[in-house]
């Protein structure tokens, strides 16, 4: 693998005046991409350098970079882009990140699970979150290489090994599942999409992936049997593009899409925006809930008194939730609300795969 900085293009030093963005009014934000020349990395480079939050943008593969970098970096908006290839150019493409992005990893092709991904993916990511505690500690890391519900329990050992875990700042991009929920819902409801909001909780593979339909808005009186067929799309959407796509891979455009609106949420957080809330696999302690009921010890049922504790989600270690983000990353974890008795249920019956997923990343972290 060459070794030299390949690109390094440096677009507008002031603000590009038709959009009215302003260069002063933002802080710089470096966002690296690793994996950038993948099928989700080049378009979510692409929709990174249409993103005015951000003034330095890193693309980093193993390979074909340069091509990417000098290709996306004649886009004339605010950031200055910069290609990087091969192990010995990934310190460099994180040094400073505010923000680091990683869709690096393979794809699934018909007949497989996310979990059939973990016995290359599980490396590429360790590898890639090593550098990350190295060269940029204090970075926000959105996971979207699959299995997410293992990559970023990963993740999260390796932090904690090198002594940088801070779980405000470690998300597992679950966006694409809340993207295809409002898709589908608002197809079914007959609602305008752009006012649709629909929280999706638990994880990111098959059954973990629960949509809250129930506390979707605009609301609809959909039947029962909709919200079912509704909640299974959503489960399934993922395969639904692996088996369109025959072999070509899984969802990269829709999931460029989803990782640009995400990271636009973590800037905007960064730079102290209120009120941005969007959904994430994340270290699943909840701030907002300080009264929580539970079991007594010796199981006896319905043993209820209010304390002072603090709480989690689920008994589960990482949940995809409702996540306030801020200054810090993660700002507040947010409850699940109310749930219907089929979400309940659904609830129920993902917990046993997502704590088995979580325990095989931190497993294999540890190994
Ligand atoms: N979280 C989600 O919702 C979601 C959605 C879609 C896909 N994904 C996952 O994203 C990952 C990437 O998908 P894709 O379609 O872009 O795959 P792809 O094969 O098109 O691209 C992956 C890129 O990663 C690069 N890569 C491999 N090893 C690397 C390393 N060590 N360092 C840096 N880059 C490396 C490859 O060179 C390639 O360019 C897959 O694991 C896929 O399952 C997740
Ligand atoms: O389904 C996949 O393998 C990719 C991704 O996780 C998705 O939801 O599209």
């Amino acid at each position: 693998m060459r070794s030299s900085v390949l690109r390094s293009v440096k677009t507008l030093a002031k603000p590009a005046g038709a959009r009215g963005y302003s260069s002063e009014s933002v802080p710089d934000r470096k966002v690296a991409v690793l994996g950038a020349a993948g099928g989700i990395g080049q378009p979510l480079a692409l929709l990174m350098k249409l993103n005015p939050l951000v003034s330095r943008l890193a693309l980093y593969d193993i390979a074909n970079t340069p091509g990417v970098a000098a290709d996306v970096g004649h886009i004339n908006t605010r950031s200055e882009v910069a290609g990087y290839m091969g192990n010995d150019q990934l310190g460099q493409a994180l040094e400073d990140s505010d923000v680091v992005i990683i869709p690096a990893g393979v794809p699934r092709k018909p007949g497989m699970t996310r979990d059939d991904l973990f016995n290359i993916n599980a490396g590429i990511v360790k590898d890639l979150c090593s550098a990350i505690a190295k060269y940029c500690p204090n970075a926000i890391v959105n996971m979207i290489s699959n299995p997410v519900n293992s990559t970023v329990p990963i993740a999260a050992e390796v932090f904690k090994k090198a002594g940088t875990y801070n779980e405000k700042k470690l998300f597992g991009v679950t966006t694409l599942d809340v993207v295809r929920a409002k898709t589908f819902y608002a197809g079914k409801a007959n609602v305008n999409v752009a006012e649709v909001n629909v929280p999706v909780v638990g994880g990111h593979a098959g059954i973990t992936i629960l949509p809250l339909f129930s506390q979707a808005t605009p609301k609809a009186n959909l039947a029962d049997e909709d919200i079912k067929a509704l909640t299974k799309r959503t489960q399934d959407g993922g395969t639904e593009v692996v088996e369109a796509k025959a072999g070509k891979g899984s969802a990269t455009l829709s999931m460029a899409y989803a990782g640009a609106i995400f990271a636009d949420a973590c800037l905007k957080g960064l730079n102290g925006v209120p009120d941005v809330v969007e959904c994430s696999f994340v270290q699943s302690t909840v701030t907002e809930l300080p009264f929580f009921a539970s079991k007594g010890l010796n199981g006896v049922p319905d043993v209820v008194e209010c304390s002072f504790v603090q709480s989690t989600v689920t008994e589960l270690p990482f949940f995809a939730s409702k996540v306030r983000l801020g200054k810090n990353g993660v700002e507040e974890v947010l409850g699940l609300g109310p749930l219907s008795d089929f979400e309940q249920e659904g609830l129920e019956k993902l917990k046993p795969e997502l704590k088995a997923s979580i325990e095989k990343g931190v497993k294999f972290a540890n190994a």
